[in-house]
């Protein structure tokens, strides 16, 4: 099953209990623009690569689009579909004023030199433009993307208009336009919605255990957040290249220290080497998948030990292993609501940018926090109200929201 036809079956689920016409439901599934681009791109040695690119708007109905941009070997068209579905229900979800988008490169960005890299986010994001600006489509970062890259789209679109725009992308460096609080913001609000089902389920979280799947952005801050604001051992993380554990708890601090310093966690010297996909088999009560899709499937979702699992990662448990998951009663938090803090913080960093103010880290930290909480509430009062699991009490709500709009502005008479 693809991505996208895998992302559409959750949908279905919520959409056959909401009674929506399938007329409605047909316009929802489908993506409003795809525009594929193949760009030339001058390497350091002379020659000319010919690169391929995606941008995907999903859903306007409710504001601009939002969604970032990864740049992986393995991008393509149905990926990025999906990606930019799901960008719609997590910015209806947290009530923001966006639809959903998202973009891709097919490549390697650690075979590239900087240079190269910045000739190609360069091109890339011109040949995009046609679709990019501060009121129809904000970018951000996503795998293999930072706010180094963030700033050389600002760049390039300023370029091409005459003037510098600070809100047609997110994510962007703290002192060129970006928003304090970004780059923990996704991790923040995986520890928000971690605090949240411990709650729901009577879990102390200082005595809680956690393993995390992926040590960049999202998985570096939610074990950080989690070990400091809530108190959890982090007993295993996992990179591309292997993994780490100790049963007493890793030092999180250090261990971020020692992935940016040699690029990998396994040689971590407080900690035992175990095999990267090991990090699902762990005897833990949470675990955060934080790398890419498709890694919870129905051959290792029997395997897995955790009451909870907080999707750091968009789509990384297919429809398969949700069901045996739901069976085994794990509270999964679905994607669209665990992984929204940094959509929700992007949100805040478009606002500042257009208003050329900018907000104080506390008040970036307190408005995610009570929206996050007050989010994660909305899903669970739902799947108690319906009888059904988070993941389609969280479709329901972004559903509803987006069909309100459709019908109200009359967009499909
Ligand atoms: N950044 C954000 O704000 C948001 C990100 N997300 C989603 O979260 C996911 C992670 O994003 P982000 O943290 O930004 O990306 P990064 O590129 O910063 O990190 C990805 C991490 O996953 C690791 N990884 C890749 N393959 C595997 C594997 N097979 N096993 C274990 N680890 C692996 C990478 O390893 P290595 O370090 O060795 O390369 C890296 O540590 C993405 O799917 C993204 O869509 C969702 C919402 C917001
Ligand atoms: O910050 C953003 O605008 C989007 C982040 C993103 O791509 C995601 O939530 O998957």
């Amino acid at each position: 099953m693809g991505l996208f036809e895998m992302a559409i079956s959750n949908f279905n689920r919520a959409v056959a209990i909401m009674g929506i016409d399938e007329e409605y439901a047909e316009m929802l599934r489908r993506p409003k623009r795809c525009l594929i681009v193949d760009f030339p791109v001058l390497m350091d040695d002379g020659s000319v690569k010919v690169f391929t690119g995606y941008r995907v708007q999903h859903n306007t109905a409710r504001g601009p689009a939002k969604g970032g941009i990864r740049y992986h070997p393995e991008t393509n068209l149905d990926e990025v579909k999906a990606l930019a579905f799901w960008m719609t229900w997590k910015t209806s979800l947290m009530d923001l004023p966006f639809g959903g988008a998202k973009g891709g490169v097919r490549v390697d960005p650690k075979s590239l030199s900087e240079k190269e890299l910045r000739r190609l986010s360069r091109r890339y994001f011109s040949e995009i433009q046609i679709m990019i600006g501060p009121q129809h489509d904000i970018p951000a970062p996503d795998v293999n993307t930072n706010p180094d890259i963030m700033a050389v789209y600002m760049d390039t679109y300023s370029m091409n208009i005459g003037h510098t725009e600070l809100g047609v992308v997110t994510g962007k460096p703290v002192r060129l336009g970006g928003s304090k609080g970004r780059e923990e913001a996704t991790g923040r609000g995986v520890m928000v919605t971690v605090r949240e089902a411990c709650r729901e389920l009577g879990i102390e979280t200082s005595k809680a255990t956690v393993a995390v799947q992926g040590f960049g952005n999202v998985g570096m801050y939610s074990a950080l957040l989690c070990n400091h604001e809530l108190g959890c051992k982090i007993i295993a993380v996992s990179d591309s290249k292997g993994g780490i554990f100790n049963p007493n708890g890793l030092n999180i601090q250090e261990l971020i220290e020692h992935k940016k310093s040699t690029g990998k966690v396994d040689s971590f010297p407080g900690g035992e080497r175990i095999g990267k996909d090991d990090v699902f088999e762990m005897d833990v009560d949470i675990l955060i998948p934080a790398a890419l899709e498709n890694a919870i499937t129905e051959d290792n979702a029997h395997k897995i030990k955790a009451k909870i699992i907080s999707e750091g990662v968009n789509g990384p448990i297919t429809p398969e292993a949700d069901k045996i998951l739901n069976q085994r009663r794990v509270m999964v938090i679905p994607d669209i609501l665990a992984n929204a803090g940094g959509v929700t913080v992007s949100y805040f960093e478009w606002v500042q940018d257009l208003q050329a103010f900018f907000w104080s880290l506390e008040q970036i930290r307190e408005t995610l926090e009570s929206m996050m909480t007050e989010a994660f509430k909305e899903t669970l009062d739902t799947a108690k109200k319906y009888g059904v699991d988070l993941r389609t009490a969280a479709y329901i709500i972004a559903i509803d929201r987006v069909m309100y709009a459709i019908k109200k502005r009359g967009i499909y008479p």
